[in-house]
Formats: structure tokens, C-alpha cells, sequence
């Protein structure tokens, strides 16, 4: 009895579910949301000119670390240096410093991408002008680093921007990073070098990067940029670069990871069975591989019987191919919009997971106003949406009277109403009322879905 109540109660919230999507066909997903607010219009500088040679493994990194500490003057500087082996355009400091603000409403991501090349890789570069960017930047992921360049003064040492990238960096899933040490031209005693180098290892450590073998250059960006002092300048720029080449991994391809596909929506074809439409995420599907279908209660197991793409049978689809997938003795009503196709054993569904959180300002288009507690948005994460709830993490002081002012960037533990497929890194937004309010990325999951 319960239970024919139970499925009652969710063929209801699916037919709820799915007549909505229907309503409103442009039913924002989670990448579409930030191309809407502006993520992806972040500017693309330097270097347009010059050839490059695509058989050169792509990286992406950028330069993180304190306000003032030289990010951006190493930014030029390793553009001019490689400028002279003709791996790069040489973009001047204030080329770079003033990225032009994206005024969309939005989130605005004030960055400057610049490319270079070394001997053996093709790096895609990103600087910010302010630490908010830098944030904002890495919780949404319009700047996804692979890895990145930490700079760190010789003059101050680590400081509490130098800790909170690092952390960041972590909980976005960088693995690896190089440390400059830089302005040693303004360091005479030789010990405070062996200092910062000790301190630094130290920090790399306490957030679960390899202190150890970290690759460590002590340097002056500004002797490099201006052309003096080849010893600490120039030569320490390449040391840089080697040590990036060497040492920063390129990432598993989309195509080599295993296969997801979000559900966007579903038909029923008569005489064949129901067909799952969507964009591959990542990975590669072959007809006649088995799949698991998660989330919203659900994990089942099927096979693709078809693939279809503009109407073409196919027996492959990969990463990047909007697609219908048919499968095997699927009841229409038993999948939906939200769900995702997976490899088998690939993915669980979470119901709790801690999340790093940005909360946008009025100016990006988000709240007026602080949040407490009891603070319920809707969740979207892919062509998922839910309702979620917040706590505070542990040892929070006073968490019922804590509040989240708009600007703010915090770490929260999310419960969520339905659980969705989701894994550290996986990135969601913030939405109340029709407006973007927040965007996150998981950090932890804490509770998967007993199913
Ligand atoms: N003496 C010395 N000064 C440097 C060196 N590198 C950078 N500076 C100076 O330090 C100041 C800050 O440099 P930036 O490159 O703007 O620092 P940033 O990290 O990009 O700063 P924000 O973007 O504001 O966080 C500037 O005045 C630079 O000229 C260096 O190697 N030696
Ligand atoms: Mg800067």
C-alpha cells in the first residue's frame, strides 16, 4: 500500500516536473545560466597573431597568490621572456591589469587570458586584477586551471590571500603547483630566502599539496620585465617555465574519462522504446554498452540499443555530441530531465555535500540582501534542479545568527531535496525568484543516496 502510494506520489512529481520543463523549453542549465550572466564572455588577449602549433599538449594555469606579491608583473614577464624565443607576444603590465570589467548583469569575471609557448607545451594563462576575481574566478570556473603559479613576496612571506588560493586551488581539484618566490632583488640576507622556502613547503603540505618535491624558483618578475639582472630576471623565468613543463600534469582528455550524459529530455518512439536526448559530457558511448541511469531516487541499469544524432543512426557518440540514446526496456515515465547516463559504477548520486559557495552582489544580479540559516534556494546543477537547504560547518561560532552577505564566499554543507549525480568539482548554481543569487562547486560529498 505504501509503496503503490510512494510511486503514485512520484509519477505525480514527474509529470509536475516534466510539464514544467516543457513550459519553459529554455529551461536554464547550469552551463547556459553562466553563459547568460557573462562567464564565458570573459576577454581573450594576446598572442592572437602568432601560429601555434596544436600538437603541443594545451594547459591551463594562471598565477595566484597575495595581493601585490607580482602576479601580474610575472604575467608580463614570462610573456616578454618567451617573446624572445618567439613563444609568445609580449603583453605589457598595463595591458593585462586593465581587463576591461564585463558589465553584463552577472556574474563579472574581470580577467586577462594571455598564451604562450614553451618547448613543449601551449599554455592558456589567466590574471586577475583583485582577490574577489580570483575567487569568483575558480568557484565558477570560467577560468578552469589545470594548474597554477603561486607567487609569494620574498619581502612578506605567506599571507592570508597566499592560504586562501591555496585552499581554493585544492578544493577546485588543482593537484599540482609551482611556487615563485618572488622580489628576492630586495632581499639581501640569503637566510630569509631559506626561510619562506621552509614556510611555504610547510603551507603546500598543510593543504595536501606535495611540500616536498613542489618545484620552488626565487626570483624578481620585475628584473625580468625590465630586461636587468638576467640571474634572478630571465634565467629564473625559464627555470619557471621548465619547472611547469616538468612538473604540472595535462589532465585526462574529456574523451578518456568515463561517460556522462545529463538527461535534457526523453521520448517515447513507438515499436522502439524510449529515447534519452542530451549532451555528452564527457567519454565515449558505443552502441550495445551498458549504462546506469542516476539520480532523483533512481539508479538503473540498462544497454543503448541506439544512438541517433541529426536523425543519423550512429554506433558511437562522444564528449561534446548532443545526442539520443535509446535504451533497452526503459519505460518512458521511469527517466526524466535531470537524471544522468552514466558508465556503470562511475558516479553516485549524493543527497549531502559540502560545497565552496560565492554569493553574488546586487551589482551581479544577485540578493540585496544577507541570508541566515534557514535560507532554502533551488539548486541547479547540469539539467538538474532541486531545493536545498544549508548548515554551517562545524565549529562555526553562533551558526543561528550567522548571516551570508552578498559578495561573500563561503563553505557550506548543502542537503538536497532529490539527490543528484554530483563528485568533487562538480560545479552548480544559486537561483530564487528567477534570478541568479550564487555559484558553487562541491567540495566533499558527504551522504550519497541509499539507492
Ligand atoms: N622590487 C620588486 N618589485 C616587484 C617585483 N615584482 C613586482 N613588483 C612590484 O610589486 C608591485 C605589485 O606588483 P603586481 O604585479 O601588480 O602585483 P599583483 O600580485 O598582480 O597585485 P594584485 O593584482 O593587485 O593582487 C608593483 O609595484 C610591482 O612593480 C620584483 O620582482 N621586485
Ligand atoms: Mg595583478
Amino acid at each position: 500500500m505504501l509503496r503503490t502510494q510512494l510511486v503514485s506520489t512520484r509519477a505525480a512529481a514527474r509529470r509536475l516536473y516534466s510539464s514544467r520543463a516543457a513550459r519553459s523549453p529554455a529551461y536554464p542549465t547550469h552551463s547556459s545560466l553562466l553563459q547568460k550572466h557573462g562567464v564565458s564572455l570573459v576577454i581573450r588577449r594576446g598572442y592572437a597573431d602568432a601560429k601555434f602549433d596544436r600538437s603541443k599538449p594545451f594547459l591551463n594555469i594562471g598565477t595566484i597568490g597575495h595581493v601585490d606579491h607580482g602576479k601580474t608583473t610575472l604575467t608580463a614577464a614570462i610573456t616578454k621572456v618567451l617573446a624572445e624565443s618567439g613563444g609568445a607576444k609580449f603583453t605589457d603590465y598595463a595591458e593585462i591589469d586593465k581587463a576591461p570589467e564585463e558589465k553584463a548583469r552577472g556574474i563579472t569575471i574581470n580577467s586577462a587570458h594571455v598564451e604562450y609557448e614553451s618547448k613543449n607545451r601551449h599554455y592558456g594563462h589567466i590574471d586577475c586584477p583583485g582577490h574577489a576575481d580570483y575567487i569568483k574566478n575558480m568557484i565558477t570556473g570560467a577560468a578552469s586551471m589545470d594548474g597554477a603559479i603561486i607567487v609569494v613576496s620574498a619581502t612578506d612571506g605567506q599571507m592570508p590571500q597566499t592560504r586562501e588560493h591555496l585552499l581554493l586551488a585544492r578544493q577546485v581539484g588543482i593537484k599540482k603547483l609551482v611556487v615563485f618566490i618572488n622580489k628576492v632583488d630586495m632581499i639581501q640576507d640569503p637566510e630569509i630566502l631559506d626561510l619562506v622556502d621552509m614556510e611555504i613547503r610547510d603551507l603546500l603540505n598543510t593543504y595536501n599539496f606535495d611540500g616536498e618535491n613542489t618545484p620552488i624558483i626565487m626570483g624578481s618578475a620585475l628584473a625580468a620585465l625590465e630586461g636587468r639582472e638576467d640571474a634572478i630576471g630571465k634565467n629564473k623565468i625559464l627555470e619557471l617555465i621548465d619547472a611547469c613543463d616538468h612538473w604540472l600534469e595535462v589532465p585526462p582528455r574529456d574523451l578518456d574519462k568515463p561517460f556522462l550524459m545529463p538527461i535534457e529530455e526523453t521520448y517515447s518512439i513507438s515499436g522502439r522504446g524510449t529515447v534519452a536526448c542530451g549532451r555528452a559530457e564527457r567519454g565515449i558511448i558505443n552502441k550495445g554498452d551498458e549504462v546506469e541511469i542516476l539520480g532523483f531516487g533512481e539508479r538503473i541499469k540498462t544497454t543503448v540499443t541506439g544512438i541517433e544524432m541529426f536523425r543519423k543512426e550512429l554506433d558511437r557518440g562522444e564528449a561534446g555530441d548532443n545526442m539520443g540514446v535509446l535504451l533497452r526496456g526503459i519505460k518512458r515515465e521511469l527517466i526524466q530531465r535531470g537524471q544522468v547516463i552514466t558508465a556503470p559504477g562511475t558516479m553516485k548520486s549524493a543527497k549531502k555535500f559540502m560545497a565552496q559557495i560565492y554569493i553574488l552582489t546586487k551589482d551581479e544580479g544577485g540578493r540585496y540582501t544577507p541570508f541566515m540559516v534557514n535560507y532554502k534556494p533551488q539548486l541547479f546543477l547540469r539539467t538538474a534542479d532541486t531545493t536545498v537547504g544549508f548548515e554551517w560547518p562545524e565549529g562555526t561560532p553562533d551558526p543561528e545568527h550567522k548571516m551570508v552577505m552578498p559578495g561573500d564566499n563561503i563553505e557550506v554543507v548543502c542537503s538536497l531535496y532529490n539527490d543528484l549525480a554530483a563528485d568533487v568539482g562538480t560545479r552548480f548554481t544559486l537561483r530564487e525568484g528567477g534570478k541568479t543569487v550564487g555559484t558553487g562547486i562541491v567540495t566533499k560529498v558527504l551522504e550519497h543516496a541509499r539507492i
